[in-house]
């Protein structure tokens, strides 16, 4: 039955491409490459963030991360480690050499303390890379006016933070990421903070187009497990924001479940107990 209710859902499409899963994986923090190759597949994730500064392609074929990247999976080469426009161009293009994919989820973290996104810099990188060529998924704080601003300038995606990355509090943002969702025209994928399964079901319950969740699967106890737990979270998520949330009630009064009149055998104007 649930796998009747996916299949009629409509597949996430990113720049033309189609992906069934939702739940989108980062390779950061693991123990072993071992441990995150067999966490990828029990993800169900099909598309895999990699920090392209990671990548050492003098050792492609004899362990390097990317050879533990299951097969099949579409690679998604970040920018992680760049503080400016230009940086972050550079290791795009290397990447772009290096795996051959036009894809790049562009981050420009010039803050070391919170990870943050300069919104400037990543507006004026995202325009470089646009024209470049390349298909942009830009990870963003979670604003309205930039998120905008990024779809105009030909992002093929907005990602916008829920916490800061690693932090796995969860969705702080969430006020700011229901308006991004309700005005985007590209799909809003929430990445960084993710920290349990409910949070991304949370994301998808509000109509986030998908997730993308590292530090929470790579640290927990049982990585493979905890992927999974992701896996089925973020379906969850998406079946209850197809399903349509009821109304929300007021914080001080109940709304009974049951009908208060017209009970078997009532007498006109009892109530129920
Ligand atoms: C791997 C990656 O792209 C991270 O920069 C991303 O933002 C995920 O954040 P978490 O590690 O908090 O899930």
């Amino acid at each position: 039955m649930i796998l009747e209710a996916l299949a009629e859902d409509e597949p996430l499409r990113i720049a033309g491409q189609d992906f069934s899963s939702r739940l989108m994986v980062g390779t950061g923090k693991f123990g072993s490459h071992a441990l995150m190759r067999d966490s990828l597949v029990a993800s169900g994730a099909e598309i895999v963030t990699v920090a392209l500064r990671r990548v050492d392609l003098a050792r492609a074929g004899e362990g390097d991360v990317l050879d533990f990247v299951p097969p099949g999976m579409t690679l998604l080469p970040n920018t992680s480690g760049a503080v400016t426009a230009e940086e972050a161009h550079r290791l795009a293009r290397l990447g772009r050499a290096a795996t051959g994919s036009q894809l790049v989820k562009l981050e420009v973290t010039p803050d070391p303390r919170t990870l943050a996104p300069d919104p400037v810099e990543t507006l004026r990188a995202a325009e470089l890379l646009v024209s470049d060529g390349f298909t942009v998924l830009p990870y963003c704080p979670a604003d309205p006016v930039l998120a905008r601003r990024l779809e105009e300038a030909g992002c093929a995606t907005v990602m916008p933070l829920g916490s800061w990355i690693g932090s796995n509090r969860g969705l702080r943002t969430r006020d700011a990421l229901e308006v991004i969702i309700e005005a985007a025209g590209v799909p809003v994928v929430v990445d960084a903070g993710i920290g349990v399964p409910s949070d991304a079901a949370e994301a998808m319950e509000i109509g986030a187009a998908a997730v993308l969740v590292n530090t929470a699967i790579a640290v927990a106890r049982d990585p493979v497990a905890m992927a999974r737990a992701f896996a089925l979270a973020t379906v969850a998520g998406r079946l209850g924001y197809l399903a349509g949330r009821g109304a929300v009630g007021a914080p001080t009064m109940a709304e009974a479940s049951s009908p208060l009149t017209g009970f078997l055998g009532a007498q006109p104007g009892s109530v129920a107990p």
